[in-house]
């Protein structure tokens, strides 16, 4: 007999209650959405099963299935409803989420196909996937994959980066943080793009978060500084978004739903693979002109802000 589509219900990693769409199969339950795409589907990685669960009140057990599931679906639902775009593809590419991935895992990562999602070790994290911006931030890597491709190394890496974080910041919204719901060792969060230097990724063992370019790091360590010079774009994109002053420089913030138009419209029109933090600022003046005309408050925010962390 064939699956038919069921409204569900389980527990996150947290605990929580969520709500997802799944399908009822041959008796059980499988975590395959097939109302948005061609589909979104988790996964156990240990079993490789799509999580069939024996359940008679579709109660699902296991909390980061749950979480990953819900991630994916709503970050399908914010670059649909935001943006017009069918998916990381922007042709309804099936959206696959793996979790349990890798043993206490303390990572989550888009291999270019999918998400995959570590348990973490409990120390440094929780199950990665019960942070919303988490699993934003994987499949923003999709869709950076699909558009300007932004190669993953030094500055387009960096942007590549940071465009992950800034969509991460948008879906998961109640904050300018990423990782705050993961952290198990005490510290706020894994990254700010509010103020990157308070809070220092040392997966990047470089010790610091630039938030200007003349501090940018130059060398081997994590593709030649991705997720440390990441942090310099990030700071731009929060001051576009909430203005703020910054080695002086004072920019009036335009809010949420010009910054996302402006940097979405940047990464697909504008950049390509090798482009740099110096395109990136020419790409989102552009896009903001585009979208608000040039005498635009939008675009007078990107000017000062690239002019603020030091990119021109
Ligand atoms: O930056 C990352 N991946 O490229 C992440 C962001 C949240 C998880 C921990 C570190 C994945
Ligand atoms: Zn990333």
């Amino acid at each position: 007999n064939a699956a038919h589509d069921v409204t569900a219900f389980g527990k996150g990693v947290f605990g929580d209650k969520r709500k997802f769409e799944a399908q009822a199969y041959e008796g059980k339950f499988r975590l395959f959405d097939a109302t948005r795409g061609d589909g979104v589907v988790t996964y156990d990685n240990t079993t490789g099963t799509n999580v069939d669960v024996l359940s008679i009140n579709k109660m699902f057990k296991d909390g980061a299935a749950v979480d990953a599931h819900v991630n994916a679906e709503k970050t399908y639902d914010y670059f649909k409803e935001t943006f017009g775009r069918d998916s990381v593809d922007d042709n309804g590419q099936q959206l696959i989420s793996a979790v349990h991935v890798g043993e206490n895992w303390n990572n989550a990562s888009w291999n270019g196909r999918q998400m995959s999602y570590g348990d973490g070790d409990g120390e440094r994290f929780y199950p990665l996937a019960g942070g919303l911006d988490v699993g934003a931030h994987e499949m923003s890597h999709g869709v950076v994959q699909h558009t300007a491709g932004l190669i993953y190394r030094n500055e387009s890496g960096a942007l590549n980066e940071s465009y992950a974080d800034i969509f991460g910041a948008m879906v998961d919204r109640d904050d300018w943080l990423i990782g705050e719901d993961i952290m198990a060792d005490g510290s706020i969060a894994l990254r700010s793009l509010e103020d990157p230097s308070v809070i220092v990724d040392e997966r990047t063992e470089s010790g610091y978060s630039p938030d200007h370019w003349s501090k940018r790091y130059i060398g081997n360590l994590d593709n030649g500084g991705v997720h440390i010079n990441s942090s310099i774009n990030n700071k731009a994109a929060y001051l576009v978004s909430e203005g703020g002053e910054h080695y002086g420089i004072a920019v009036s913030g335009v809010g949420r739903e010009a910054t996302e138009q402006i940097y979405y419209r940047a990464l697909s029109f504008y950049l390509t693979r090798n482009s740099d933090f110096s395109m990136m600022r020419q790409a989102a003046i552009q896009a903001a002109t585009d979208l608000y005309g040039s005498n635009s408050a939008e675009v007078q925010a990107v000017t000062q802000a690239y002019n603020a962390v030091g990119v021109y």
